[in-house]
């Protein structure tokens, strides 16, 4: 079973249609990208994954008992507060030491247990984020823009980090990300969103539908080839589109 289904889910807020149609599904270990322009819906369509937000239609099933792991766009801390790493991943509950230990190291963050959580540059905070989300070893962890604000080495470090999480703790991953060729390169399946899913498909695929480089342009392409051709040899087992989608029309069919 899908570890989570959409089927033609329709959300109305402040009166007016964000999200309108919108059916897919997604797989245990698969990666996932969401792209679209500002308010195409992309927050909404997490929101409404997480169950958040209901759909004014259609149909969200949740595969029973499912973990779902959420690392936000930000968090603010005050930064008068002394907060160390570890005690913020106590926060609210309680954590053993093994297991923040574990979380840290899978975050790639093992050795910022005892640092202050102010003194965290931005990449090393979002990486606690990340262990604080690992730590109820979800099934599936949600990324809402978590490397705003990262300079582009520091997101693509992010996101070999995310491939490394997938492969150790074998979780599937749904990200939204403005940063389309890094993203889209560390990703199985994109899925372009315009209030409706204008394409989907990989990463290859989607930067190369018109309805796509009708909102991204052209340029996306050129380095997404780049970025692919030159870790072919670690992306090679997943370079195609392995997912079922629920009333997904075939690749060649996709239209806006
Ligand atoms: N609670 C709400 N009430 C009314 N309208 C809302 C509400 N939340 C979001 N919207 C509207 O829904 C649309 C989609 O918003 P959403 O935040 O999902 O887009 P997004 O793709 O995540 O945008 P961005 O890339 O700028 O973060 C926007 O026009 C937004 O103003």
């Amino acid at each position: 079973m899908s570890l989570i289904t959409l089927a033609n889910v329709n959300v109305r807020l402040g009166g007016r249609t964000v999200l309108e149609d919108v059916s897919l599904a997604l797989e245990p270990g698969e990666i996932v990208t969401i792209v679209g322009p500002n308010g195409s819906g992309k927050s909404t369509l997490l929101r409404t994954i997480i169950g958040a937000i209901k759909p004014s239609d259609g149909m969200v099933l949740r595969q029973k008992g499912l973990k779902i792991g959420y690392v936000p766009q930000k968090l603010h801390i005050d930064p008068t507060l002394p907060l160390t790493v570890r005690r913020f991943l106590s926060l609210p509950k309680r954590v053993s030491d093994d297991d923040a230990h574990t979380a840290l190291h899978d975050a790639g963050a093992g050795h910022l247990c005892h640092h202050q959580m102010t003194d965290l540059s931005g990449g090393q905070f979002q990486r606690v984020l990340l262990a604080r989300a690992l730590l109820s070893n979800p099934d599936l962890l949600i990324l809402d823009e978590a490397t705003q604000g990262l300079d582009q080495p520091g997101s693509a470090d992010f996101y070999t980090q995310i491939e490394a999480v997938r492969r150790d703790k074998g979780c599937a991953i749904l990200m939204v990300s403005h940063e389309l060729h890094v993203v889209m390169a560390a990703s199985d399946r994109v899925i372009c969103l315009n209030g409706h899913v204008c394409c989907h498909g990989t990463p290859e695929h989607v930067a190369s539908a018109p309805e796509y480089r009708a909102l991204f342009g052209n340029g996306t392409h050129g380095a997404l080839a780049l970025y692919r051709h030159e870790h072919s040899h670690e992306h090679c087992d997943h370079d195609h589109d392995h997912a079922p989608q629920i009333g997904a029309h075939t690749d060649e069919e996709q239209s806006a």
